[in-house]
C-alpha cells in the first residue's frame, strides 16, 4: 500500500504500524486519495489535522506491508477498540521549521499523535536526521522513558529560542536566578528533552515552558507520550488540552515528568494579569 511520501515521514509510518492497537469499531469510513487504508481505519477527513503542503513533483513513497513489528506489538500488552468517530489524528510533518531553514537539523522532528474523544493516547516523535523515534501509548506501551531523577527546585528549563514571548522572564520571576535555561527550537525536541533520549545531540531540561500561542500538531505527539510515562502537559494554568475543535491553544504549555505538575501550575505567575503573554 503507498502510504506517505519521502523519508521523513518515518514517524507516519510508525503510527500507522500502531493504529491497530487503537482498533476502531466502524470500518466503512471514506477513503481518501494517497492515504488508503489508514484513512478507512481512521474515520473522516476532518479527523486528520496536518501542516503538510504536498509537493506533486515528489514521487517517492514509502510502502507498508501491515505487518506490525515485533518490537511494538510485544509492548501492546491488549489493544482497545474505539468509534473510528471519536479519533482525532495530528501530524506535523516537520517540527522546527525555523532551524531547518538555519541548517539546526538536531532540532527537527516529524510527529504524529493518536487523540481519542480529544485526549491525547498515542504519539511518536522521529528525528529524521538522527533516526530516532519514541513512541509511547496510554496504558499501552512504549520505547522510551523518564529519567531517574529532575531537578524540581531549580530546574533547567527549555524553551522556544524562536516563539519565545516573555518565557525568559516568566521562568526566572517563578524559580529565581539560579535557574538554567536552555533555548531551542522544535515542540518534539523540547518534550524529548524531558525524557531518557540516548541520541547524542539531545539537550536535557527539568522542565519545557512555553508562554505563545502554538498549535496542537505541535505538541500532541509530546503530551500523548508524557501522560504515557506519567507525566503531564498542560496550559500554564493547569488545564488539560482537548485534542479536538480549534488548532491551537492560547494558554501557554508547561510539561514535566516525575514532578509535582500542580504545585508547579501554582508557582507560575497568571500571564494575563502579569502581562508576559
Ligand atoms: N506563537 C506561535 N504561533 C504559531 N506557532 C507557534 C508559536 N509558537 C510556537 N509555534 C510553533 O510550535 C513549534 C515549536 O516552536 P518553537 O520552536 O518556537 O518552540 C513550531 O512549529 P513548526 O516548526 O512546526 O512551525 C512553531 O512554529
Ligand atoms: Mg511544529
Amino acid at each position: 500500500m503507498a502510504l506517505c511520501k519521502g523519508k521523513q515521514h518515518q514517524a507516519i509510518l510508525q503510527v500507522v504500524m500502531l493504529l491497530p492497537c487503537v482498533r476502531m469499531s466502524n470500518e466503512s469510513n471514506p477513503v481518501y486519495p494517497g492515504w488508503n487504508d489508514w484513512t478507512r481505519a481512521t474515520g473522516t477527513q476532518e479527523d486528520i489535522n496536518t501542516e503538510e503542503h504536498v509537493d506533486a513533483a515528489d514521487q517517492e513513497v514509502i510502502l507498508w506491508d501491515r505487518k506490525i513489528p515485533e518490537d511494538i506489538l510485544k509492548e501492546i500488552a491488549t489493544p482497545k477498540e474505539v468509534p473510528a468517530e471519536s479519533v482525532t489524528v495530528w501530524i506535523d510533518p516537520l517540527d522546527a521549521t525555523q532551524e531547518y531553514t538555519e541548517d539546526l537539523r538536531k532540532y527537527v522532528t516529524t510527529m504524529v499523535c493518536v487523540a481519542v474523544n480529544g485526549k491525547p493516547v498515542l504519539g511518536v516523535i522521529h528525528k529524521p536526521f538522527s533516526e530516532y523515534t519514541a513512541w509511547a501509548m496510554v496504558d499501552g506501551g512504549s520505547n522510551v522513558k523518564a529519567r531517574t531523577s529532575y531537578n524540581e527546585k531549580t530546574p533547567r528549563i527549555v524553551v522556544s529560542r524562536s516563539h519565545s514571548g516573555m518565557v525568559k522572564q516568566v521562568a526566572l520571576q517563578t524559580f529565581g536566578n539560579q535557574t538554567t535555561i536552555i533555548p531551542a527550537g522544535g515542540a518534539g525536541y523540547k518534550v524529548l528533552a524531558l525524557l531518557d533520549v540516548p541520541d547524542k545531540s539531545q539537550e536535557k531540561a527539568d522542565l519545557y515552558i512555553h508562554v505563545t500561542y502554538i498549535k496542537k500538531w505541535d505538541i500532541c505527539a509530546g503530551n500523548a507520550i508524557l501522560k504515557a510515562l506519567g507525566g503531564h502537559m498542560t496550559t500554564l494554568s493547569g488545564e488539560e488540552i482537548s485534542y479536538t475543535g480549534s488548532d491551537g491553544i492560547e494558554g501557554g504549555l508547561l510539561a514535566s515528568i516525575r514532578m509535582n505538575h500542580q504545585a508547579l501550575v501554582r508557582k507560575l505567575p497568571d500571564l494575563e494579569k502579569t502581562g508576559h503573554k
